[in-house]
């Protein structure tokens, strides 16, 4: 069975690699992901300077493993950190994964300085602009603000110049998949986007303590895990149906097996993310996974994904 994929012309082993944020902040974290049965590996979204991010508890998972609430608050290393491990990255690594890196600058001009940076050193690992970080108090989100997005991507497309993907917030009215996908399609350096960031602003309340689970923002924070897969998977199948032929989607959101990456793959995902079941589980998600999906795939009698990405059927 062939899991295999390619992404902005990088080819990934296998379809599977890590949500940006989880497991991916520190050298030995991306390291892991390195030696683990992933297909590839993001690093977590940079900005200009260096940050710890919010107070904690700023994660937790949900009762009754439904999934996870996090406020973070963007802590990273500061992008030089990232695009140091980028040129110091071995692109020929014996398990042939390519590195895929994720910048969330504060503002445009954060941006625009991280991606001529990454321009000018002229290296294979491909970027992900993530518009959708929901957790830093004060900045709401660019990818919810349509005009803010394409004036972003007018800026950033040319500096970048090369194919690159836009991490996505999940979208809940058709007009807004309407709008988003004809902006994506005016840029030919956007070849995937990657659907979805957490659903923003969640309250997760215990209910003998009475009190919100995470410290930030009143307990107020980003939910992923299982919860979020209808959410996950209308996304992609949004995007997909509206996206130029050879534009791609990356799944993310709600994969706990192999099942939720089969959907992902019919609802039209090239590539799949796991995060929160990384977070509880650690890297043997991946083997575990991808097992699991060939297991599924060959009970179905499916050799390659090809034959059955995007064929969700209608009633
Ligand atoms: C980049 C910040 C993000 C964060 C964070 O660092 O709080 N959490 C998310 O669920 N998604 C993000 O995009």
């Amino acid at each position: 069975v062939d899991l295999s994929t390619t992404i902005a012309g990088v080819k990934l082993p296998n379809l599977l690699l890590n949500a940006s944020g989880v497991n991916c902040r520190f050298e030995n974290e991306l390291q892991q992901l390195v030696e683990s049965k992933s297909g590839s590996l993001i690093t977590k979204s940079a900005t200009l300077n260096s940050r710890e991010g919010n107070p904690e508890p700023r994660y937790a998972p949900l009762a009754g493993s439904i999934g996870s609430i996090n406020s973070m608050g963007l802590p990273n290393q500061g992008y030089e950190y990232y695009l140091n491990y980028a040129k110091n990255f071995d692109y020929n690594n014996t398990a042939g994964k390519p590195l895929f890196i994720s910048l969330a600058g504060l503002s445009l001009a954060e941006n625009k300085t991280m991606c001529e940076a990454f321009r000018d050193a002229n290296l294979p690992c491909v970027l992900e602009v993530n518009f959708s970080c929901p957790n830093v108090p004060g900045k709401p989100q660019v990818g919810y603000d349509m005009e803010a997005m394409e004036q972003a991507l007018q800026v950033l497309d040319p500096i970048i110049g090369r194919p690159f993907g836009i991490k996505l917030p999940p979208y809940f009215d058709i007009a807004h998949f309407d709008q988003a996908a004809a902006i994506f399609n005016k840029f030919d350096n956007v070849v995937f986007v990657t659907c979805i960031n957490s659903v923003g602003n969640g309250l997760a309340i215990d209910l003998d303590s009475e009190t919100a689970l995470i410290k930030p923002k009143d307990g107020f924070g980003g939910l992923g895990g299982l919860l979020v897969l209808p959410t996950a998977l209308a996304n992609v199948n949004a995007f997909y149906r509206r996206l130029k032929p050879g534009k791609q989607v990356i799944g993310c959101g709600g994969v706990t097996s192999g099942k939720e990456v089969f959907l992902h793959i019919l609802a039209g995902a090239s590539a799949v993310e796991i995060g929160t079941q990384l977070m509880e589980e650690g890297t043997g998600v991946f083997e575990r996974v991808q097992k699991e999906l060939v297991e599924l795939m060959t009970a179905k009698g499916y050799k390659s994904v090809e034959e059955f990405r995007g064929k969700v059927k209608t009633l």
